[in-house]
């Protein structure tokens, strides 16, 4: 299972030595971890995801463009069509993350349209904000996931959540879980990252059960 590890701003080197398979930056000024200044020199193999809520198709290339990004999550209301632009903007070189909200019940439906013009889905947990709101879903939805799309597992996802993860990834639902997303549960401020913490996690998540 592979690791993003989501909302980098003020210990990017240091969590980027932990080497994640993802590392993400928010790309929205209303985020409390909005990414401000240079990304440092990353390990090779650690990719920089580029974060969105709404953003026009001229902001987010130029974002890929004087970062470097590898890849893109979209995480407002991004339309279909608008996937379908940008894919053929970046003539697919550059992969899409498409995030959904999970409520109570999800209507898997909506997945439909974007089928064939995105990369992964990521499931995150409806709130207040568009992203970052800290608490989790209930993971058993997904075992009405319909499509054959590796999705990220994200939303509110903590040092204290192993034991449920591994029970999940036992199970069929997770059999298109292609990364778990960590974020706002192992920061000591918005957008420091707790590396004691992720070290630990990853190398449980390494070692398996
Ligand atoms: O973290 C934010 O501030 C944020 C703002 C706007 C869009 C996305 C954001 N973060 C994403 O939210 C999920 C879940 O975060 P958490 O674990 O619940 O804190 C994660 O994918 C981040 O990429």
């Amino acid at each position: 299972m592979k690791l993003k590890i989501c909302g980098m701003n003020h210990n990017t080197a240091e969590v980027a030595a932990l080497k994640p398979d993802y590392l993400g930056f928010i790309f929205w000024e209303p985020s409390s971890r909005v990414f401000r200044g240079t990304i440092p020199e990353l390990p090779s193999g650690v990719k920089k995801v580029g974060v969105f809520v709404d953003a026009s198709l001229e902001e987010i290339l130029e974002k890929i463009k004087e970062f470097g990004l590898h890849m893109v999550q979209l995480h407002g209301n991004e339309s279909p069509s608008f996937c379908k632009e940008f894919r053929a903007a970046t003539q697919l070189e550059i992969p899409v993350i498409k995030a959904f909200s999970v409520g109570a019940s999800f209507n898997f439906e909506q997945l439909g349209p974007y089928e064939a013009v995105c990369d992964f889905y990521l499931f995150d947990t409806k709130g207040k904000l568009p992203g970052g709101n800290s608490f989790s879903f209930d993971w058993e939805l997904l075992s009405d996931y319909p499509s054959d799309k590796p999705y990220f597992l994200s939303g509110g996802i903590g040092p204290g959540d192993i034991d449920s993860l591994f029970e999940f990834m036992h199970r069929p639902e997770a059999g298109k879980c292609h990364a778990l997303d960590v974020n706002s549960r192992f920061e000591s401020r918005p957008g420091e990252k707790k590396v004691a913490d992720l070290t630990k996690f990853k190398k449980r998540l390494a070692q398996g059960r």
